[in-house]
């Protein structure tokens, strides 16, 4: 984990700038060649949920960004109500378990990439984000978001258990009482309500508000030493980055395992089903 973050904190000196951009199917990058902030806009129609391919694109892109001169990097959503259902449900929906494999080591690669960047994060969190949306919001430093949308592990409505080091996300940001009650009951927080218990760290009126409000946020490390700022961030995360990456493996096997019980198919098929009647 040591090497993760000092590897890459070789590329924090903000001196110059270069206008970047860059667009695969699924992940936009752009950097702003005035302020120096990356956004990283996920576009994956209808509901941005997260499959092997977006996660691949995605991780990609961050891991570039940790080779660039940036002050920061907004996470965000070219959807207009959703910043990200969560995996897709179809990767886990009667899968096949080298896919699964794949698809479950992608997560967990981009969370630990998400989770240790040499530069600063914020999510900003233009629409829903349940599940993954969510944990992929918390693996960023910051987290602004827009009003009247929803947030929350709610993995236990699916009849499914969020792993580790979601809840290890979890707690790092909101109270272990309150992470308990959340997420046993699956409970999704309304943008207001999240904001009452830390969940999040500031609403915001629309995605451009969120956006402004990231950039005021970046702005606060222009007087701090972006090395101490690293090692600091470092101390803050490194035992529960250090922790996945011990136990990725039996992570991996555990959550394909889980896959083939038939009780938990079962109650995959019931959610999509619901899913598709909402309409
Ligand atoms: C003991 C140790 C155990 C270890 C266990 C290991 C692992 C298990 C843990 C795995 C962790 C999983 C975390 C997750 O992320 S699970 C995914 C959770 N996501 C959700 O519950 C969100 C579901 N979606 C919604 O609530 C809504 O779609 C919405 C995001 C609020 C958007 O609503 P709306 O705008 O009204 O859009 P629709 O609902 O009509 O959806 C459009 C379209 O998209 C399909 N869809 C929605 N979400 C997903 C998804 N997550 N995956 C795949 N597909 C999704 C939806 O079915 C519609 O499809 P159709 O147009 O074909 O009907």
């Amino acid at each position: 984990m040591a090497s993760r973050m000092f590897i890459r904190s070789k590329s924090i000196a903000f001196n110059t700038l270069r206008t970047y951009s860059s667009s695969t199917k699924l992940v936009d990058v752009s950097i702003n060649d005035k302020t120096g902030i990356a956004t990283v806009t996920m576009q994956r129609p209808p509901v941005n949920s997260l499959n092997l391919e977006l996660l691949t694109e995605l991780n990609g892109a961050l891991q570039d960004l940790g080779s660039k001169k940036i002050k920061g990097a907004i996470l965000t959503s070219s959807l207009k109500t959703i910043f990200s259902a969560g995996l897709d449900i179809l990767e886990m929906y009667k899968p096949k378990p080298e896919r699964a494999s794949a698809f479950w080591t992608s997560l967990q690669d981009t969370w630990l990439t998400l989770y240790s960047t040499p530069y600063p994060t914020v999510a900003a969190i233009n629409g829903h984000s349940p599940a993954g949306g969510c944990l992929l919001s918390l693996a960023c430093e910051y987290r602004i978001m827009v009003n009247n949308y929803t947030i929350g592990l709610n993995e236990t409505k699916l009849g499914i258990v969020a792993p580790f080091w979601f809840v290890a996300s979890m707690k790092n940001v909101i109270s272990h009482r309150e992470s308990e009650l959340a997420l046993t009951s699956g409970r999704l927080y309304k943008t207001d309500e999240a904001l009452k218990v830390g969940l999040i760290d500031e609403t915001a009126e629309n995605k451009d508000d969120a956006l402004a409000k990231a950039e005021k946020f970046f702005a606060r490390f222009d007087a701090v030493n972006p090395i101490a700022r690293l090692l600091t961030k470092q101390e803050l995360r490194g035992e529960t980055i250090k922790e996945l990456e011990d136990r990725k493996q039996e992570d991996l096997d555990r959550f394909v395992g889980f896959l083939m019980l038939p009780a938990v198919q079962k109650g995959l098929d019931v959610y999509l089903q619901a899913l598709k009647k909402k309409q």
